[in-house]
């Protein structure tokens, strides 16, 4: 079966007037099977969100091509649903109008249909009771599930997700890790979740990509072998810790003297709140992977 979506020997180099130009990524080359939920993780600044805006058609590469169902991307399509870090929903609309919003936007007719199919990922997503609430009586999680929602609307084949649950508190963000999880059980679909935590990918994907420091390849993938469903228990198996270990030498470089498996460990413990704060804190600048990021 042809991959749902490639890229090959994709680069892409920012460039403007004033600044000096900004290669971002460099010979990215990446497949992805149907139904493949792939996470890509790598140190801040590499390159990670400009994949993202590449194969939505946001962004064309500057080398290379990116593929999806086996035809260039060109520009933005309606077979991929995003879900930003922020879900950007309009204040003066109610829930329901924001989920059928890129109808609307598409210029097309809201019909009943259209809002029975919106009130059921609204209820799908745990907001059947808040369809009439505008965004600012809801909270961050639940203004990210209108987002999700809203993504979901038009059934698209590839969802892409940036740094999806990455405002949330640790508690909301696990449980809407494995709220997506079901909603991907139900609704299969292809799917790029960005993330900041190690944890989270390897929690969620079936794969999950190592991105470079700048300008950012892919240095590893992994195969994420652990059974689903996934449950909170997944965080316990032994595999568990292998991946995100594996991922952390890649991003952070081998443990430096004294740091070794007590770190490491603790990583695991409240998997998603502390792995953010591994990869996001400073605290690894000894290590050689960031020292060649900066
Ligand atoms: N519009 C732009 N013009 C110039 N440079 C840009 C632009 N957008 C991004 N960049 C640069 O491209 C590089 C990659 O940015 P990108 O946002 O893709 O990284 P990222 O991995 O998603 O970062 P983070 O993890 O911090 O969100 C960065 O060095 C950034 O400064």
């Amino acid at each position: 079966m042809k991959p749902h979506v490639e890229f090959i020997e994709v680069g892409h180099c920012y460039r403007s007037r004033r600044k000096a130009p900004v290669q971002s990524l460099l010979g990215v080359n990446l497949s992805i099977a149907r139904h493949e939920f792939v996470a890509v993780v790598g140190p801040s600044g590499c390159g990670k969100s400009t994949l993202l805006r590449l194969l939505s058609g946001l962004t064309r590469p500057t080398q290379g091509e990116v593929r999806m169902f086996g035809h260039p991307v060109r520009e933005p399509g309606g077979e991929v649903g995003i879900v930003f870090q922020k879900p950007t929903l309009l204040p003066w609309l109610n829930v329901l109008d924001n989920v059928l919003f890129p109808l609307r936007h598409q210029g097309r007719v809201v019909g009943r249909q259209d809002r029975t199919r919106a009130r059921e990922l609204l209820d799908t997503v745990g907001l059947g009771d808040f369809i009439a609430s505008r965004p600012d009586e809801l909270s961050g999680g639940m203004q990210q599930r209108v987002g999700i929602a809203r993504a979901l609307l038009l059934d698209p084949e590839v969802l892409i997700m940036d740094e999806p649950f990455s405002a949330l508190d640790a508690l909301s963000r696990e449980q809407m890790g494995f709220e997506l999880l079901r909603i991907w059980g139900e609704r299969p679909k292809t799917v790029l979740f960005i993330t900041h935590s190690i944890s989270e990918a390897v929690l969620l994907a079936d794969r999950v990509l190592v991105m470079s420091p700048r300008p950012a390849s892919i240095v590893d993938s992994l195969d994420i072998d652990l059974p689903r469903p996934r449950t909170p228990a997944t965080i316990d198996l032994p595999a568990f810790n292998v991946h995100t270990q594996r991922i952390r030498r890649h991003i952070f470089g081998p443990p430096g003297p004294g740091e070794s498996n007590v770190t490491a460990g603790a990583l695991t413990e409240s998997p998603l709140a502390n792995t953010r704060q591994a990869a996001d804190s400073p605290r690894p600048a000894t290590h050689q992977a960031i020292r060649h990021a900066s």
